[in-house]
């Protein structure tokens, strides 16, 4: 598709972290001339209460439109979703159906088998037909395969991006596998819940799901693709007071006659042409060097005296955890230049 093409792109979940996040990378988006907004509540669909949805947004006066597949698919040229799981797995059949264009940023899409999905997400599947439609849109390594893209988990993108590498060229032992992953609180959301109040998170850090976290077979699934002797990985979350951000510390055993120097050249080989994965030459990334950016900075060390690689992974969870990696699909789906409507720099200080 030729770079100038006028894109008109409908929104579902406007009202909530992604959404609105990924309403503000669409209305920079060089091609995008047209966004409508759909809502799900009768009562809600007026400008005055998206104005008081978002304050950041006041005089956008944005309107939420009724959501109804045969309209969408008539007015806009591609749709996202950014709701909670468990709901694009009732609206998605019409778009799949008809092959239109769609941008899943929740889990309802991202696994191959439904026993998978409503084991960890305990709650039922979509049907399989439907699953085997989609495809899984980890950016910097599936391009889109089918038009419905179901784009990764927050947890996962920054995991994955950071074992990539080493599991493809086989630099690791296979069962060796442990994350420590760390999240700021957006990452669960805008609904208000005990673990989220201020007097809780502030100040603390709270580790959750332990051993139960969806992300966990969906990171499976991806590293199995890469290297079918992946069996299993140890991965916990644990929520910290910051509003944006994950920071991945991945533990992995070496595989014999691996140095520091291999290791090097295989994230150079895998991502000097990758615009949005930076890979640091000498220590860690913190979290702040990538908020308000698409960007995922690596870091990494080996220890030969546990035999022992220390990978450190970085994203904004909003923005390469979830809509800056939906516009990076919607550009690869569509061929636009990868970087359009993305922010070139993150928020610095
Ligand atoms: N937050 C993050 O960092 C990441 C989130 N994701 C995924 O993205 C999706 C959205 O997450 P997030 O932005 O955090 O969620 P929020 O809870 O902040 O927002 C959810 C949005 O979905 C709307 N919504 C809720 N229920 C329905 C429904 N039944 N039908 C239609 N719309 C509905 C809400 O509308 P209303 O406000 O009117 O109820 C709101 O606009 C989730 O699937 C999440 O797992 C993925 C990666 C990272
Ligand atoms: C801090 C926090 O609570 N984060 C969320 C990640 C949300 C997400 O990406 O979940 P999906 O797989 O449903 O898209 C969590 O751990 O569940």
């Amino acid at each position: 598709m030729e770079e100038g093409k006028e894109m008109k792109v409908g929104l579902l979940g406007a009202t909530g972290y992604s959404g609105a996040v990924l309403y503000s990378l669409l209305k920079q988006h060089p091609n995008v001339t047209h966004i409508d907004l759909y809502g799900h509540h009768k009562e809600t669909e007026t400008a005055e209460f998206l104005d008081a949805a978002i304050p950041a947004y006041l005089n956008e006066h944005l309107q939420l439109k009724e959501f109804n597949a045969a309209s969408i698919m008539n007015d806009d040229d591609v749709l996202f979703f950014a709701t909670p799981s468990g709901v694009t797995k009732q609206l998605a059949r019409p778009f799949i159906e008809k092959k239109f264009p769609v941008i899943d940023l929740s889990g309802d899409f991202r696994f191959k088998n439904s026993l998978t999905y409503s084991k960890w997400y305990n709650k039922p599947s979509a049907p399989d037909e439907l699953l085997q439609a989609a495809c899984y849109g980890l950016a910097e390594f599936n391009l889109p395969a089918s038009p419905y893209i179901a784009n990764p988990g927050c947890y996962a993108t920054a995991t994955l991006l950071g074992l990539a590498p080493l599991v493809i060229d086989n630099l690791i032992i296979p069962d060796t596998i442990i994350v420590d992953a760390k999240s700021g609180v957006s990452g669960a959301g805008k609904k208000p819940s005990a673990s989220n109040h201020y007097t809780f998170i502030n100040e603390n850090a709270w580790l959750y799901k332990l051993n139960k976290h969806q992300h966990i077979p969906e990171i499976v699934q991806q590293l199995q693709k890469w290297n079918a002797n992946i069996p299993a990985i140890q991965f916990t979350t644990t929520l910290i007071p910051v509003t944006r951000g994950i920071m991945a510390t991945i533990y992995v055993k070496a595989a014999s006659n691996v140095t520091l120097e291999k290791l090097r050249r295989s994230f150079q080989k895998h991502y000097q042409h990758k615009k949005f994965v930076r890979i640091l030459t000498d220590g860690v990334p913190s979290i702040k060097e990538v908020v308000g950016s698409n960007y995922c900075d690596i870091g990494f060390d080996y220890n030969p005296a546990t035999n022992t690689i220390v990978i450190v992974s970085v994203i904004d969870n909003l923005m390469k955890g979830a809509a800056g990696q939906a516009v990076q699909n919607f550009n690869n789906l569509f061929g636009f230049s990868e970087e359009a409507g993305l922010p070139s720099l993150p928020i610095f200080p």
